[in-house]
């Protein structure tokens, strides 16, 4: 059962895909997103020979599943409940590993989202060209004109043209991936602009510049207030995270704890040589938020984290709301479905 006490419970939590062709970069991509493996060690990673994998991150805002797709997987092997999947699918990921030949995996893209849209036609389509480390800018781009022509060529030859796939160049080798990864995942948070706008006050009143809310186990932004996304500061802002982490895993720990060093007591200050400050707080078992601010404006520290825990309980109550339309939703449902199953047409009253 749901406990309140928790607002975070798997429930709330966004579920993803990740689907492709063998070699693709999938493994890849869950183990430097959601393991903080080194890209270089990937190298080393074998091949998975089952035909379908699962893999639910419990530690991270985000939940997922993974799915290798060797060529002769086929969706009419009874083994394979891709229907009750899909069906509880908020967003799947298509990897295209730019560069190898795509011809098979645009024929296998356009099999697995014409029949995910089947079963499930809420589903945010989102294709990885991935790999784009090794490709010059101009060659980029080419590929992501061509591959985003002929899936989408693809699915107006089957009469599917309301069938919207999203694209996103990423490489396990700079931030893209991560990038990518926020924007999939912040697609599926209804609570988003909810969440900016919180972000939005609580900068305003604080005199922060820009301010994110990330998912700490993934380094995936899951908001910001509404001013524009510099890729560097992004950067600087996983380093942050990188670093407390690694710190408090080292001197954090007392005894024989396991776990996660990440708890309610966690803060970092950062003073950067440009006058900047960086500033982490915990929000939430799985979230923080970061944020950049002058030195002057530092100086008001008491008024900053006052706004904090404001923003901290907002962001609490907002969450619960949620769970509880899910509760009352699940109840409803219920009581549906017990009233179509009483025998002799007897009718259930509900309270
Ligand atoms: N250059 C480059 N290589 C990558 C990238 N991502 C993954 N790779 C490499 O691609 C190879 C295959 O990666 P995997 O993660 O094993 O691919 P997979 O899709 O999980 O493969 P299966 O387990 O066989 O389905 C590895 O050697 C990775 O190092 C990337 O962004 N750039």
């Amino acid at each position: 059962m749901l406990g309140f006490s928790d607002p975070f419970s798997s429930e709330v939590k966004p579920r993803i895909l990740l689907m492709g062709l063998r070699r693709s970069g999938k493994s890849s991509i869950q183990k430097v997103v959601f393991h903080k493996m080194s890209p270089n060690e990937t190298l080393f990673l074998e091949s998975t020979n089952k035909i379908c994998r699962e893999d639910v991150s419990n530690s991270s805002f985000v939940s997922f599943q993974i799915w290798d797709f060797p060529g002769q997987i086929d969706f009419f092997d009874p083994t394979f409940d891709y229907e009750m999947i899909f069906r509880g699918t908020g967003a799947l990921i298509f990897v295209i590993d730019s560069q190898d030949d795509y011809v098979e995996a645009l024929s296998r893209l356009h099999l697995t989202v014409t029949r995910a849209y089947k079963v499930n036609p809420d589903i945010n389509f989102e294709v990885f060209i991935h790999k784009v480390d090794g490709l010059s800018d101009d060659h980029k781009i080419e590929k992501q004109r061509d591959i985003h022509k002929r899936a989408n060529d693809d699915l107006a030859d089957a009469g599917l043209e309301r069938i919207h796939l999203s694209f996103y160049l990423t490489s396990i080798y700079d931030h893209s991936i991560f990038e990518a990864f926020s924007k999939v995942v912040q697609k599926l948070i209804p609570q988003l602009p909810t969440l900016e706008n919180l972000l939005n006050i609580f900068i305003s009143n604080s005199g922060i510049e820009k301010a994110f809310l990330f998912d700490v186990v993934s380094k995936i932004y899951i908001a910001t207030d509404s001013s524009p996304v510099d890729m560097q500061t992004y950067e600087l802002c996983c380093d942050m995270i990188d670093v407390v982490i690694d710190i408090s895993c080292i001197y954090g720990l007392t005894g024989d704890e396991v776990g996660t060093p990440y708890d309610k007591e966690s803060m970092a200050i950062i003073h950067l040589n440009n006058t900047t400050v960086m500033y982490l707080k915990e929000v939430t078992k799985f979230l923080a938020l970061v944020c950049f601010l002058r030195e002057e404006s530092f100086e008001r520290k008491g008024l900053i984290d006052y706004n904090f825990h404001c923003f901290k309980k907002a962001i609490e109550e907002v969450f619960d709301v949620r769970l509880k339309v899910q509760r009352s939703r699940k109840l409803l449902s219920q009581r549906r479905w017990s009233r179509q199953t009483v025998p002799n047409g007897t009718q259930v009253h509900p309270h």
